[in-house]
């Protein structure tokens, strides 16, 4: 389990034939530091990350402890962790939602966890590991998209910038609570945030522990799309894959590559990024979606 993920991630890109020859994409690697973490993490049992897999190529991680508002235990650190690797290595993979139980999204670290572990030492391992874990999930080569249903805060609010996209029910929050609590962000929100809303807003939400609903979300480009849920229409989940499934039509290789080419595009410097975009570009170019489409007459 000590497997650094930066390796892991060289040997996940080179199977499928993506190689960058400059700089790699690379999920930031776990540190020898946060390997005694998941023994601390394990103290704190409760709820569970479930993870399915559908033959269409679209997956659903719920983050699933209803009593705790969906609040992350320690095992539940963990077992993200593990359902993010299962993601990586799933070749048929296209498009991954990640949602809470029973009506809300997450109201981030459990607090009972975070008073245990509230010396400097442990904090800063459990964003460690937290941090590699929501870099692992943002890097997946699926198109991911965070479903916002009830309230999203603090550690929640963080998990929703690890998505490509954000969806939002009306009547949902999204709230770094960070302040209220002494805190900043320490999963990598912040980061993320500033690279999703820029820093004038970072500092409008951070600052002010400000209440993002779907319209303000709308208004600063934190949420991508709002879904109106009445009763007798689909319910939540369906509507969402419903949003999805118009970026994931298609053969797996051409959306996987695509999301290769946004990701250097977002990570990399632009000479490498033109490079990676090359040899993605490399692994489609000829390959049998590319000839079969060729041979139709176009009618887009
Ligand atoms: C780097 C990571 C930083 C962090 O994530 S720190 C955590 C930040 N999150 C928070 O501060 C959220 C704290 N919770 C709340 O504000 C409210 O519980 C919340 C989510 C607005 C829901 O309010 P209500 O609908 O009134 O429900 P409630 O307060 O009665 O909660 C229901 C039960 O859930 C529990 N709960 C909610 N959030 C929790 C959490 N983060 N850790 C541990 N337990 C949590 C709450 O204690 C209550 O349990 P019980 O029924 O009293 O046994």
């Amino acid at each position: 389990m000590a497997v650094c993920s930066a390796v892991r991630f060289r040997l996940i890109q080179s199977r499928s034939g993506v190689r960058f020859q400059s700089r790699t994409v690379h999920s930031s690697q776990t540190s020898l530091s946060t390997v005694g973490i998941r023994e601390n993490l394990r103290a704190f049992p409760g709820g569970s990350i479930d993870l399915k897999k559908r033959e269409s190529g679209m997956a659903v991680i719920t983050i699933n402890n209803p009593a705790r508002m969906n609040a992350f235990s320690g095992s539940m650190m963990i077992e993200l962790e593990e359902r993010v690797h299962e993601l990586e290595t799933w070749s048929e993979g296209k498009g991954v939602i990640v949602q809470g139980a029973a009506g809300t999204f997450c109201s981030g670290s459990d607090l009972n966890a975070v008073r245990a572990m509230a010396n400097p030492q442990d904090g800063i391992k459990m964003c460690e590991f937290m941090q590699t874990t929501l870099t692992r999930l943002l890097r997946l080569p699926l198109i991911s998209v965070a479903l916002v249903e009830g309230k999203a805060l603090g550690g929640g609010a963080e998990l929703t910038t690890a998505c490509d996209f954000r969806l939002m029910t009306s009547g949902g929050v999204i709230q770094f609570v960070h302040k209220h609590m002494g805190l900043v962000p320490g999963w990598g929100g912040a980061s993320r945030l500033v690279r999703i809303v820029g820093s004038q807003n970072s500092l409008k939400l951070l600052a002010g522990a400000k209440m993002v609903d779907p319209e303000f979300g709308k208004q600063i480009g934190l949420v991508d799309e709002v879904l109106h849920c009445s009763s007798g229409e689909r319910n939540t989940l369906d509507q969402a894959e419903q949003w999805l499934s118009q970026f994931i039509k298609g053969p797996e290789a051409v959306i996987r590559a695509v999301k290769r080419v946004v990701l250097s595009g977002r990570e990399l410097p632009l000479e490498e990024a033109l490079t990676a975009e090359r040899n993605v570009f490399g692994t489609v170019w000829g390959a049998p979606p590319n000839h079969n489409l060729l041979g139709l007459k176009l009618r887009y």
